[in-house]
């Protein structure tokens, strides 16, 4: 198993919303024959030519990097659950969770941008720029996403606003959708505890995740069982499907785990990477798309609520550690 690179020029952000709405038949079948058979068989894709490019990412991550080199109590003065009203904003430091719960805490920090109303001004001392890049990306992905969105309807024969019309508040205090930039600091091998890793297996748990890398360290589960490295590339998103959206098309899109292994020995560089958490509106209903009763009707913020619970503030299927 490989990851599939897609082509999605005819939907990248370059073009505007009327030309997207708009584009020629054999476009979007290509496209959406292309997404299906990604997100039914392997459940990640590799998109080029979204219109997000790697530059942007650079700027982004080397933004994130100046925040996370910052003394900890900078850092601290910004944790998570220091924000009435959006409890899962702010800074999560090292090893604080297990997406594992059978392993070690994850060897990470982390910064979560979940609203962009947030009146508290949490971008401290030199770092002003850090917040507006954050909202800037926030917005550059939540853009794509929705593009995505109406791709993967069609792809399953649905109306094209079928997932979209449960996105409407993306962005807003009435839905979970998170930015989160990633930093795993260098690992000193003396310290690492047995079975610790960068990042434990885990599916994630909302619609969609979109992935942006600086180095190599993800591995997905194939479906046979084992985890294969998925190489950078260059300018490309990948895109994953998350758990809700598999419970939404009933199985058929499929949410698969993955991990982000320690680096091979010698090699004393951070890792970096950016992920965008889409998930639907906290009201909004998820039932199976298929008219199927698979699994019964839930609301987004609710099931969120029952995956916090379950594991802590963290996400995760409880992965046997290999
Ligand atoms: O850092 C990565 O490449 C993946 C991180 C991830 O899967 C997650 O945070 O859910
Ligand atoms: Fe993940």
């Amino acid at each position: 198993m490989s990851i599939p690179v897609v082509d999605l020029s005819a939907y990248s952000l370059t073009r505007g919303p009327e030309q997207v709405r708009n584009p020629s038949p054999e476009q979007v079948r290509d496209l959406s024959l292309e997404l299906h058979a990604a997100f039914t068989r392997v459940g990640f894709v590799f998109l080029q030519n979204t219109g997000i490019t790697q530059h942007e990412v650079d700027h982004v991550l080397e933004v994130a990097k100046r925040f996370f080199l910052q003394p900890e109590e900078l850092k601290r003065a910004v944790s998570r659950g220091s924000f009435s009203g959006s409890p899962n904003h702010g800074w999560v430091s090292l090893e604080t969770e297990r997406l594992n719960p059978r392993r070690p805490g994850d060897l990470k920090e982390a910064f979560n941008t979940t609203s962009l109303h947030l009146d508290t001004d949490w971008s401290s001392g030199a770092l002003a720029d850090f917040r507006d890049t954050q909202r800037w990306f926030f917005l550059r992905c939540k853009e794509l996403s929705l593009r995505l969105l109406r791709l993967m309807a069609l792809s399953l024969d649905l109306d094209p606003e079928r997932f979209l019309s449960a996105h409407r508040l993306v962005g807003t205090d009435k839905n979970s959708t998170t930015l989160r930039c990633l930093y795993y600091p260098p690992v000193d091998p003396e310290m690492v505890q047995q079975n610790q890793l960068r990042c434990g297996e885990h599916s994630d748990y909302g619609s969609i995740t979109l992935l942006f890398q600086s180095s190599e360290g993800l591995q997905v589960r194939s479906r046979s069982g084992e985890f294969l490295s998925v190489p950078v590339v260059p300018g490309a998103v990948l895109v994953n499907i998350a758990d809700l959206m598999q419970r939404w098309t009933s199985d058929r899109f499929v949410s698969v785990l993955h991990r982000v292994l320690l680096p091979p020995a010698g090699d004393l560089a951070a890792r970096q990477s950016l992920a965008f958490f889409l998930q639907p509106d906290d009201e909004a209903v998820i039932d199976c798309c298929d008219g199927s009763n698979k699994y019964a009707p839930v609301t987004s913020g609710a099931y969120l609520l029952q995956r916090f619970s379950q594991s802590n503030l963290t996400c995760t299927h409880l992965a046997a550690v290999p």
